[in-house]
Formats: structure tokens, C-alpha cells, sequence
């Protein structure tokens, strides 16, 4: 097994790519979130906000008509495609011009909504993240994970990487599962925790930034947005999954002083992805 390669700020100034003058928000990409339940559209509601804040020119979210409101009100940049379905998503019908797709977060797995993550992955060939509950959808249907485009971005935490991947007995056979998981599958896995590993297959990096102040509801979900607003501008993937991962920390390093550990949310990794960013060109 190779040994991880830190993702420190050389690592990421070799990836990072500074915005150019007369871009526009046609050309600085359109990322779209799905996901969303009755109770849990907060969860679309930061991946979309995210995304926002992570560069991309446009965002829009597909979400059950529950969340119609509730993504017009809180995220006024967003667009807003419903499902016909009021409390959660049943078939997955957009006709929309986009670069990058993120989908999981608050989804719920009904069966009405594992049969239209079937269909949409069916006919499906953006790049794509999958996170949360599209994660558990995928580990009761496995035989679907055959339907992903290559180098799909997988951003499971460690409970939702057991149920991918089944148990393991240490901290060295877990990575082997997951890098012979992302060999088998041609897929990038984000192994969010405390530290973060990203697996390429048999490539491995490890973040070095971020803090115990990131365990709290939704930072998982602002992630997904981070990185599908960076595919959707077209960072290649492994570059998306690691500028992602790195200022997703680096916001919470940034903001510990003001907020200490405990009075730290999810709102505030938005908040400081500014910040983020700006500490790059120091
Ligand atoms: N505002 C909203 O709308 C929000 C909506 N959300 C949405 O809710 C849905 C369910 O997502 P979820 O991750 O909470 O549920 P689930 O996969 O069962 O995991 C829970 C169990 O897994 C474990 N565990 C968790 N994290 C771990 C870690 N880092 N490292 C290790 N273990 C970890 C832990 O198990 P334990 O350690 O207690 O055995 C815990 O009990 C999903 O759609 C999500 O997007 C949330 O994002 C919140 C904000
Ligand atoms: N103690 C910690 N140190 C560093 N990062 C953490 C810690 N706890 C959680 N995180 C990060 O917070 C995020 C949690 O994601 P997730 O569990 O999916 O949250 P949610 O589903 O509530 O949005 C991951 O990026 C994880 O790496
Ligand atoms: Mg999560």
C-alpha cells in the first residue's frame, strides 16, 4: 500500500485555479443538487449554498415540493425544479443544461425515491457526487454501483462506508477495502473523518486541515456542494475531491478563534469559504 500523500497548500496550489477577468457565469459552470425530504431540505439548502459559495456561476436544486419555498427563501441565487411528489423525491425528470450533478443529502430512501436514483443513474453520464442517503441506497442495490460514470466522487462517512463496503477489523484493512472498492469501481472515495482520506484507487492522499469543530449536523452536506461546484467548474476529479476536502477544513481552522468548537455550524463553513480561498493567495 503506497503511503498517503498530504494535502497541504503545495498540494492545493498546484491544483487551484485563479478566476479569469472576463469570465462569466455561463462559463464558471452550473452545478445542480438533488436530495431533499419532508424535515431534511436544510440538507439541500447548504450543499446549494455552498456550491454557491464555492465558485460555480449557477446553481439549481431538484427537490419534492416541500422544499419549493423553502430553497426560494433561503437561497434566493438558487433555481428550484420540483418533484410532482410532496414530501419526498419520486422520479428524477429534469431537462436542464448542467456540468455537475451532486445528489444524497436528506434524500431518504424510500422506495419510491431508490427507483427514481436507479433511473436517473440509468441515464446518467455527468459527473456526478454521491453522498448520504443515495450512499445507503447504493449499499442495499449494490449491483447499481455498476451504473456510476468513472471517477465518481463517493463522500461516505464511516458508517455509510461499513455499509459500502461491509466491516473490517483495523485502520489498515478498512483503506485496503476502500482503495480495492474504489479499484473495482472506478471511483473516488472522500473517507470523510478526523482526518480525511481521499483513495484513487491506489493513490492516497490524507487532509491536513480542519478540526473537531466540523462535527456537527450538515458539514457533510456543505462538503457535497463544495465539490460539485468545483466539478462543475471544471476541475478535473481528484482535483475537485481535493481542493474540496482541504478548504472545507481550512474554513473551520479559520473561524476557531471566533467560534470555539462548540458554537460552530455548518452555516459557518459557508460562511468562511471567502476566507478560505483568500488564504490561498497569501
Ligand atoms: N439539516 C438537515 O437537513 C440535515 C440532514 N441530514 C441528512 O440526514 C440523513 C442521515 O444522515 P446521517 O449521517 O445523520 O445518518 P446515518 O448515515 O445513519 O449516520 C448516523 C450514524 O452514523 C455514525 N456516524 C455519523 N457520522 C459519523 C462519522 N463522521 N464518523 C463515524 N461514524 C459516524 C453514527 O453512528 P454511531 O457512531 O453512533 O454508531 C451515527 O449514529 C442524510 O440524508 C443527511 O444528508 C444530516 O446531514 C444532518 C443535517
Ligand atoms: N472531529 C472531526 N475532525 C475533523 N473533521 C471532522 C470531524 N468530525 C466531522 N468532521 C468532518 O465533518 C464532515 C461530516 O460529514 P457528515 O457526517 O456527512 O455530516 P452531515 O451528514 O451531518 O452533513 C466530514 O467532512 C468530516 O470529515
Ligand atoms: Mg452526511
Amino acid at each position: 500500500m503506497n503511503s498517503p500523500i498530504a494535502i497541504d497548500r503545495n498540494e492545493i496550489l498546484k491544483r487551484y485555479k485563479t478566476i479569469d477577468k472576463y469570465t462569466h457565469k455561463g462559463i464558471q459552470g452550473h452545478a445542480l443538487i438533488i436530495g431533499g425530504s419532508y424535515g431534511k431540505v436544510g440538507a439541500v439548502s447548504l450543499s446549494a449554498k455552498a456550491a454557491l459559495r464555492t465558485g460555480c456561476g449557477l446553481t439549481t436544486v431538484f427537490v419534492p415540493q416541500c422544499g419549493y419555498e423553502i430553497l426560494q427563501i433561503s437561497v434566493p441565487e438558487v433555481m428550484v425544479v420540483t418533484d410532482d411528489h410532496e414530501k419526498y423525491i419520486s422520479e428524477i425528470a429534469l431537462n436542464l443544461d448542467v456540468d455537475a450533478i451532486g445528489i444524497g443529502p436528506g434524500m431518504g430512501q424510500k422506495m419510491a425515491t431508490q427507483k427514481a436514483l436507479h433511473d436517473f443513474l440509468s441515464n446518467n453520464s455527468l459527473p456526478l457526487v454521491i453522498d448520504a442517503d443515495a450512499l445507503n441506497i447504493l449499499s442495499h442495490n449494490p449491483s447499481w454501483i455498476a451504473l456510476l460514470p468513472p471517477k465518481t466522487i463517493l463522500t461516505p462517512h464511516y458508517k455509510e462506508l461499513e455499509r459500502l463496503i461491509g466491516k473490517w477489523h483495523s485502520d489498515e484493512d478498512k483503506l485496503g477495502k476502500t482503495i480495492v472498492f474504489s479499484l473495482v469501481n472506478q471511483v473516488v472515495v472522500v473517507m470523510k473523518g478526523a482526518p480525511t482520506y481521499i483513495v484513487d484507487g491506489q493513490t492516497i492522499y490524507v487532509n491536513t486541515t480542519g478540526n473537531a469543530a466540523l462535527a456537527t449536523a450538515g458539514s457533510g452536506d456543505v462538503l457535497t456542494g463544495m465539490i460539485t461546484s468545483l466539478l462543475a467548474q471544471s476541475y478535473k476529479t481528484i482535483d475537485a475531491a481535493i481542493l474540496g476536502v482541504y478548504l472545507h477544513g481550512l474554513t473551520a481552522d479559520i473561524a476557531l478563534p471566533e467560534t470555539g468548537y462548540q458554537s460552530f455550524i455548518a452555516s459557518d463553513i459557508i460562511a468562511n469559504i471567502g476566507k478560505a480561498y483568500l488564504s490561498l493567495k497569501k
